[in-house]
Parts: structure tokens; sequence; C-alpha cells
């Protein structure tokens, strides 16, 4: 049972959104009041990665045993590999007292839905598919292939998060400024009304 505390903060967005440039600002801006929940993957660490730290690093064994007892909140595979929040990591955020965020895809937050976790359930909205695009190439992160791959996601995920009911919020990362004060103006204004307001398909909804 994730026990209670401030209302987690879900952001979710297509690669290249800016999610982590979001997420990294209220994070240095908010040290005390915002912690990050540390994912699970049965990848292996990249070079400066830490366990614990960057994700918790484990095998597929492992977290195959703790998904079938219920130790996760959600779950994702991608490229042959495990991502997922388990219930303890977003425990130990909240335990300090502090908002726990997760950056966490679609899939997962069709399954974080089903659960009594109740967050703020936030979509960071590119311009559109052409600045995505522009953005995913300056950053410098991609080849050819993943670039294709992730615009080719990004289109059904724009579409996912347009769709109403599925987010409380749209926010578009046109002007990161604007993008950033939306974002801490939404939460100021949502974090003391727990569970009063969900969308469609939360666990408060009367349709589920
Ligand atoms: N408003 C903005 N204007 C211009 N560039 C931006 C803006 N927001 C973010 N960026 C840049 O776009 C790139 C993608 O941002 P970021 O890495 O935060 O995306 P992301 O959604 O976290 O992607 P991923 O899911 O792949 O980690 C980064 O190089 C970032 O500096």
């Amino acid at each position: 049972m994730v026990q209670k505390g401030p209302r987690p903060l879900v952001l979710c967005g297509p690669s290249g959104s800016g999610k982590s440039t979001l997420l990294k600002r209220l994070l240095k801006e908010f040290p005390d009041k915002f912690g990050f929940s540390v994912s699970h993957t049965t990848r292996k660490p990249r070079p400066g990665e830490k366990d614990g730290v960057h994700y918790h690093f484990t095998t597929k064994d492992n977290m195959a045993g703790a998904v079938e007892r219920g130790e996760f909140i959600e779950t994702a595979t991608f490229s042959g590999n495990m991502y997922g929040t388990s219930k303890s990591a977003v425990d130990d955020v909240r335990r300090t007292g502090k908002i726990c965020v997760l950056d966490i895809e679609i899939e997962g937050v069709k399954q974080v839905k089903h659960t009594d976790l109740d967050p703020l359930l936030v979509f960071i909205m590119p311009p559109s598919i052409e600045e995505l695009e522009r953005r995913l190439i300056a950053r410098n992160t991609e080849n050819e292939e993943t670039l294709r791959k992730r615009l080719e996601t990004a289109i059904k995920e724009i579409d996912f998060g347009h769709e109403p009911g599925n987010f409380h919020i749209v926010i578009t990362n046109d002007n990161l400024d604007k993008a950033y004060s939306d974002l801490k103006e939404f939460i100021a204004q949502n974090n003391d009304n727990r569970g009063e307001e969900t969308p469609d398909g939360g666990q408060n909804s009367n349709d589920n």
C-alpha cells in the first residue's frame, strides 16, 4: 500500500517535449519540496549511472518476480528491457513529505490510473512535430532510426494527450519559461485539493 502524503505528480509527453528539462528545473528550484521516484530497469547501467540514484538496476528474473508479487505501480518494456515504478520507490519519496515526481510513458499513465496513487497528471505537449524533430536533432542523442521511432511514437502520444479526460492539464512547451511557470502554477493550485477532480479513468471517477 502506497502511503499517503502530498499528491504525486506525473509528467508525461513525447520524447523531446521537454519533461526532463522542466523536471530538473523544478528539482533544482525546490529541492525540499519535490523528490524524483527512482525507476527500476533491467537494462545495464551506462557509464556514470549509479544504482539507486539514476535507476535501481535489477535482473529480469528479479523484476518479473517483484511484478508478480504486486510490488510495482507501473511497468513497461522498451527495447527488450523492463522499466517500472515500484511502490517502494514512491513511498521512499513520500515518507520524506516531498511531492513525488514520476516521469512515465503513456502505458504507465494508463496503469497508474488503476492504482490508489491519485497523482496530478500533466502532459507536456511539443509545439509541433517539426519542432520536436528539431529539438531531438539538436539534443544529439538520436540516430536516424531512433529519431524516426521517437517521432512515430510521438504522433500517437500527442493524440492521447489531446484526448479529453486523459490528463488534468496539457502544457504546451513552446517557450520554456512560460511552460515552467504554467507547471508551477498548476501544482500550486492543485496540490491542496487532494482527490477532488480526477480525469476520466482515474480512481475517483464514476465510470471506472
Ligand atoms: N521550450 C523549449 N524551447 C527550446 N528547446 C527546448 C525547450 N524545452 C526543451 N528544449 C530542448 O529540447 C530538448 C529535449 O528536451 P528534454 O530532453 O527535456 O525532453 P524529454 O521530454 O525529457 O525527452 P526524453 O523523454 O527523450 O528524455 C533538449 O535539448 C532541451 O534543451
